[in-house]
C-alpha cells in the first residue's frame, strides 16, 4: 500500500471509529431524551385537561389552548425525530456489528415465544430467517397471521383480509380527510364519532356525547358493519364510538385493553397502508403478530378482547417472516359499543 493511500485508510479506519463512538453514546442518552420528551407531552397534555375544565372561555382561554395546541404538535413532532434517531443509530450500530447495550455478542435471549432485541436484527435472521419484529421482540412464523384467521391463533380473533371494497375505503377516507382532527392523542392523529373518550379518565365522565356532525358514525360504515352481521362474524351492527388512529412515520400505539365500560365486541377497519399488530397475552406473555392489510377487518372478542393487549409496531419499516417491508401511512377505524353507561358524562 502507498503511503498515501495508507494515510487515507487509517484516516476513514479513525473516521468510523468515531462514529461509532458517537453513535453509541447517543444511543446511551436517546432513552433520557425519549422519556423526557414524553415527560413534557404529558405535562402539555395535563394542561390541555385544565383549560379544558376551567368552565367557559374569553378570548385569553382560546389564545392558552391555542399555545398549548402548538407546544403539544412540537412534541409529538419531537417524539417522532427521537424514534427515527434511536432507530437509525440502533441500525448503525448493527451493521457495524457492535454489541448493543446490556448485551454480550451471545445467543438470542428467548423469553417465552419471543426473542428479545438487543442483538443485532442480522444475528437474529441467521438464527432464524422468517422472524417478525414486534413490539415485545421478535418472534418465529408459526406466530404470526396475515390469512383469515383461525380460532386457535388468539381465541375470539377474527381477522377477515379484503372486506371492504376500495370503493367503501375511498368513501371512508373522503369523509375522514373532509373533517378536522382532534390533536389531544399523543403523536398520532385522532378523529371520534358518537362519543369522545379520553384515556385519561378511567371512571366517571370518560365519555360525552359529542354534538353533530359528530354524532354519526362517519360515512358508509354502518352498510360495512351490517355486512359483516350478514356474513355471521358479528352479532349486531349497533356501535355508539368510533374513533379514528391515523399513523405516519413509524407511529404506533403502546400495549393495551381497550377499556372494560366499552362492549363485548371491538371491530377495526385498516385503511390504506399495512401495519403490523401485535398481542400478549397478558398472563403467559406469549406474543402474535397479525400483519394488518389494507382494507381488512379485525374483530377482537372473548381471549382477543379481554385476556390479551393490543399494539400497533412502532417502527418506521416492518419486519415481516424475514422481510423487510416499507410502511407508509394507515388510517384506522375503531368501532365499540358502550356496556357500562355509568361513565358516560351528564349531558
Ligand atoms: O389502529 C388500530 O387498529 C388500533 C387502535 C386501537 O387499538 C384503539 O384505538 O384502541
Ligand atoms: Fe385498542
Amino acid at each position: 500500500m502507498g503511503g498515501f493511500t495508507k494515510i487515507r485508510a487509517e484516516q476513514g479506519e479513525k473516521q468510523k471509529a468515531l462514529e461509532e463512538r458517537d453513535m453509541a453514546v447517543f444511543q446511551e442518552v436517546l432513552p433520557e431524551a425519549v422519556s423526557k420528551a414524553n415527560a413534557a407531552e404529558d405535562a402539555v397534555e395535563k394542561a390541555v385537561i385544565t383549560s379544558e375544565m376551567i368552565s367557559a372561555g374569553g378570548d385569553d382561554l382560546d389564545e392558552v389552548r391555542q399555545a398549548v395546541q402548538e407546544a403539544q404538535k412540537a412534541m409529538g413532532e419531537a417524539r417522532i425525530f427521537l424514534n427515527a434517531k434511536q432507530a437509525s443509530a440502533r441500525r448503525h450500530l448493527e451493521r457495524a456489528g457492535a454489541p448493543q447495550k446490556n448485551e454480550e455478542l451471545g445467543e438470542p435471549k428467548q423469553q417465552g415465544n419471543v426473542i428479545a432485541f438487543g442483538i443485532p436484527q442480522v444475528r437474529a435472521l441467521k438464527a432464524d430467517p422468517k422472524l417478525t419484529a414486534t413490539s415485545c421482540g421478535y418472534v418465529a412464523e408459526e406466530y404470526t397471521l396475515s390469512s383469515a384467521s383461525v380460532d386457535s391463533f388468539i381465541p375470539g380473533l377474527v381477522y377477515l383480509p379484503g372486506f371492504l371494497t376500495v370503493a367503501e375505503e375511498q368513501e371512508l377516507l373522503a369523509a375522514i380527510e373532509a373533517a378536522t382532527w382532534d390533536g389531544d392523542n399523543k403523536s398520532r392523529r385522532t378523529q371520534q364519532y358518537g362519543y369522545g373518550f379520553h384515556w385519561r379518565h378511567r371512571h366517571s365522565n370518560a365519555l360525552v356525547k359529542l354534538e353533530p356532525p359528530r354524532d354519526a358514525m362517519p360515512a358508509c360504515s354502518e352498510a360495512i358493519l351490517e355486512r359483516l352481521v350478514r356474513d355471521g362474524h358479528l352479532a349486531s351492527s349497533a356501535f355508539d364510538q368510533c374513533i379514528v388512529n391515523d399513523y405516519t412515520g413509524g407511529q404506533g400505539i403502546k400495549a393495551h385493553r381497550d377499556r372494560e365500560f366499552f362492549g363485548e365486541a371491538v371491530v377495526g377497519f385498516s385503511l390504506r397502508d399495512r401495519a403490523i399488530m401485535d398481542f400478549r397475552c397478558i398472563r403467559s406473555g406469549e406474543v402474535r403478530a397479525v400483519l394488518l392489510e389494507p382494507r381488512s377487518v379485525l374483530i377482537l372478542t372473548k381471549d382477543a378482547r379481554w385476556s390479551w393487549q393490543h399494539a400497533i409496531t412502532p417502527a418506521p419499516t416492518l419486519l415481516w417472516r424475514g422481510s423487510t417491508l416499507p410502511r407508509g401511512h394507515r388510517t384506522s377505524l375503531t368501532f365499540r359499543s358502550i356496556a357500562d353507561w355509568g361513565v358516560v358524562a351528564e349531558a
